[in-house]
């Protein structure tokens, strides 16, 4: 995350870490979101390749174990059947990881909210992203949790040129596009919605320009969550 601050511990307590084993040792490469006790929602691009995957929950310093945290192993990985991993513009980036044992819910780990089917939210609703990615281009990732408040660019706007043009389909969701971005690590994290008075988790984060993360007229695109509830609901049953 560019910009924006450290969240509070587990104020976000849907957010997970995807990490993958090298050697002895777990490394975060991606966030995602609890949406069931057995179930994460993540980025397709984040699971592409195949590896072995931890899922920390309840965290908020990724180098340090406060005592809060629950690792969980990943049993299967679903990814979407239409995720091209060679076009990231195509869309459907999106997968599900089922988790090898079920989280126990707390104060810091609970389920993220996910939309109704089709749900398109107006321009400059209120948003945050969250993530431990890179907190500036080329920067290092975030040992903290970060949140960054991103509003709603519409499709109508975000599509248009000089932003990301056709780049962006209306499955996607852009968010932010001034100072605030998400980076790399923030992949798969959630985007964070007030939506009459609750968060609702409306994206998925998927890309940021090539030419830098916060890069003007560049909003961070998301997968547009409420475009994927069925194939999610068939998957997890
Ligand atoms: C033109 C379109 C196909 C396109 C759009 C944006 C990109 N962006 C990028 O390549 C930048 C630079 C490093 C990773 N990255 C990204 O945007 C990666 C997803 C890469 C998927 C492709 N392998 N995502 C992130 O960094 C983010 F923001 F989600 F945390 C690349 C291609």
């Amino acid at each position: 995350v560019v910009g924006g601050e450290v969240a509070n511990p587990n104020s976000w307590p849907w957010q997970i870490s995807l990490q993958y084993q090298s050697g002895g040792s777990f490394y975060h490469t991606c966030g995602g979101t609890l949406i069931r006790r057995g179930w994460v929602m993540t980025a397709a691009h984040c699971v592409d390749r195949s590896m072995t995957w931890r899922v920390v929950l309840g965290d908020h310093d990724i180098y340090n174990n406060e005592g809060k945290e629950q690792y969980l192993g990943v049993s299967q990985v679903y990814i979407h059947p239409n995720w091209n991993t060679n076009n990231v513009a195509g869309g459907y980036d999106i997968a599900l990881l089922r988790l090898s044992t079920d989280a126990v819910l707390s104060n810091s780990v609970q389920l993220g909210v996910l939309p109704p089917s089709g749900q398109v939210l107006p321009h400059n609703n209120p948003c945050y992203i969250t993530g431990w990615g890179r907190t500036q281009t080329g920067g290092s990732l975030s040992a903290q949790l970060k949140q960054a408040y991103l509003p709603v660019v519409d499709y109508n706007t975000c599509s248009s040129s000089g932003w990301w043009g056709s780049t962006v389909k209306s499955s996607m969701v852009c968010a932010g596009g001034y100072s605030e971005s998400g980076c790399q690590g923030d992949s798969g994290g959630p985007l964070n919605c007030s939506v009459n008075g609750q968060w609702v988790v409306h994206g998925v984060t998927s890309f940021v320009s090539s030419l830098g993360c916060n890069t003007y007229q560049k909003p961070t695109v998301f997968t547009r969550v409420s475009a994927y509830i069925s194939w999610m609901n068939g998957i997890m049953g």
